[in-house]
This record gives C-alpha cells, structure tokens and sequence, in this order.
C-alpha cells in the first residue's frame, strides 16, 4: 500500500498570494479526487505534491520519506499529466515516449521497447504509435498524457483536470482508463467536474480558497443529504424571497423553468422530496463556505 500523507501545507507566492491554506490530507491506493472551482488551488496544490514548487509552510511524507527535502523519492515513483502540456515537437508518438523514457532513467533499449509498446496498447494508442502527436485529437493527446504518466512503472499518477475539454465518448474512455490503472498505485485526480469524483473515486476532499473544507467518502458525503433536499419550479421573481427564507444549495434551468433545491429539516410548502446526488454535496459545501 502506497500512502501520500499532506501535513498543514501551506503556500504563498511570490506575489503575496496564499494559494494554499494549511491542507492536510492522507492518500492512499485508489482514485483520490479533489474537488474544487476554478482559482481554488488544485493546480498549486498538485505541483507541490510532485515538486516543481515547495511549500511555505508543511510536509509532504510519501512512503515514510520525506519529499519537500528529498523531491527525488517521490519525483523517481511518479506520474504527472499537467493541465497544460504545451506544445508537442515534430516527433511520433512512440519517439517521444522513448525519448521522455530516457529522460525517466530507463536506460536499456529492449526495456523501453517493452514498457511503450504496453503503455501504447493500455492507452489505445497502439495504431496511432507512428503519428505526430500534435496532430491528435484532444482525447488521444489525454492518452497519449497517461501514457508519458505511466512510463517507469510509477507508484502515485497525478492528473491535473484531464477530462476538461474531452467529448463524452473520450472522456468515458478515459475515466475507464484511470480507473483500470489505480488497482495498485495512488491516482490523484484534480478537477471541478462532479460527475468524474463520483464515477471514479473512493475518496475525495473540496478544496475551496486553497483550503480543505471536507473529506471523506463520496457516498458518506451523499448519505448525509438524505431526507434534507427539497426541490421546487419558481418564478424567476421569487427567487431572491426564497433565498432569504431557505438555505438555497442550486438553481437550474431546466427547459426554460427555473428549479432550486434548497436543504432544509424540514419539508418547506409546495416543494417536493429529492434522492441527493455528489453535485448537491458540493454546492452545499460550497455554499455554507461563503456564508
Ligand atoms: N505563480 C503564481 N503566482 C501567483 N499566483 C498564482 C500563481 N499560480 C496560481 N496563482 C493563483 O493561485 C490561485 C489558485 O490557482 P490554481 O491554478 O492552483 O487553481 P485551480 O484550482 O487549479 O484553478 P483552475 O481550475 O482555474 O486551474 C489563483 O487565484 C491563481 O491566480
């Protein structure tokens, strides 16, 4: 078992700006998603867990070793698929993984061979092997990500919103990828899409303002909403009056009509029950944090 403990980490930047405020977490095998809105700190947060920028504040203890002191004990077991990669040069697919191949210390040409042409199938990138990789669609540069991720066999993969701008059909494939590669390894998964955290994760934290404003499990989370949501169609011009009376966690127009869920004990007149979902969770969390 491979454990990532986050103790009291903080980070400010250079600018004066704290984007981190005092985040501990423990990670173990499995998915682990963090859940936040944009600006809330996920990127800082995955960058100073793979340690391309230390802490103000905390340690970062990765199988008993400490790696803002050490960054080479995590950085030798580790996968990282940025938000942004940047531009690709003019190479195959297969060249650039073996050229980050070398890169990642694997020095024997059979070995690196061996470990691209699995990667390459794993990731459903074997036919597309001889191809430029900048002339990928989104989602086979997302795999092709994965893939860099996997060289050197890594004990912890961290993903930095991989699924934000993928169509569905790619993004189930991938989803179905990372949760095939997270049986043995740490997967830390970063992104504000609800949907992903609850297909994919047996943990997860809300990360808010560069804190941790929860943690646990998905459905631990959802059980505390039951018997507390209540739904309702309203006028537009009623909304800001039952905002004042109710604890409103989310408005949405459905065909045009204007529908809330407000959390309350008890059923409020002319609403109607409703099964919570991880969505409700996070805009009930979010929403007690700016109260
Ligand atoms: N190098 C930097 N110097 C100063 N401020 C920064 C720097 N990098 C990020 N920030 C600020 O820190 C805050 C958190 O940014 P971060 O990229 O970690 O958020 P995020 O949750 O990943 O958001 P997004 O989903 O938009 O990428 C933002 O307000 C951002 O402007």
């Amino acid at each position: 078992m491979n454990t990532l403990k986050i103790k009291n980490v903080s980070l400010v930047y250079n600018n004066g700006y704290q984007a981190l405020n005092a985040v501990n977490l423990e990670i173990k095998n499995g998915i682990f998603g963090l859940l936040g809105p944009n600006g809330a700190g996920k990127s800082s947060l995955m960058k100073t867990i793979v340690g391309l920028q230390k802490p103000s504040e905390g340690s970062l203890i990765f199988n008993g070793s400490d790696i803002v002191n050490e960054p080479f004990k995590i950085q030798k077991h580790l996968g990282f698929l940025p938000q942004y990669f940047g531009v690709y040069p003019k190479v195959s697919a297969y060249n650039l993984l073996d050229h980050i191949a070398k890169l990642k210390g694997i020095q024997d040409l059979g070995q690196r061979h061996e470990q691209i042409m699995n990667i390459l199938e794993k990731v459903n990138l074997l036919d597309a092997k001889n191809k430029e990789v900048h002339t990928f669609s989104g989602g086979m540069k997302q795999r092709f990500g994965v893939a860099q991720a996997l060289l050197g066999e890594p004990k912890i993969v961290i993903v930095d919103e991989p699924t934000a701008g993928l169509d569905p059909e790619e993004r189930n494939r991938f989803n179905t990828l990372l949760s095939e590669l997270s049986e043995d390894i740490i997967v830390v998964l970063s992104t504000h899409l609800v949907e992903d955290v609850r297909n994919l994760c047996s943990t997860m934290a809300i990360i808010e303002k560069g804190a941790i404003i929860s943690q646990g499990a998905p459905t631990y989370f959802i059980e505390q909403l039951n018997g507390k949501l209540w739904a309702k169609a309203i006028e537009k011009s009623e909304l800001s009056k039952l905002e004042t009376e109710y604890r409103v966690i989310s408005k949405q127009l459905i065909e045009k009509v204007m529908h809330i869920t407000v959390n309350e004990d008890v059923c409020p007149i002319g609403f109607h029950a409703i099964t919570p979902s991880l969505e409700h969770v996070y805009f009930n969390y979010l929403n007690r944090y700016k109260k």
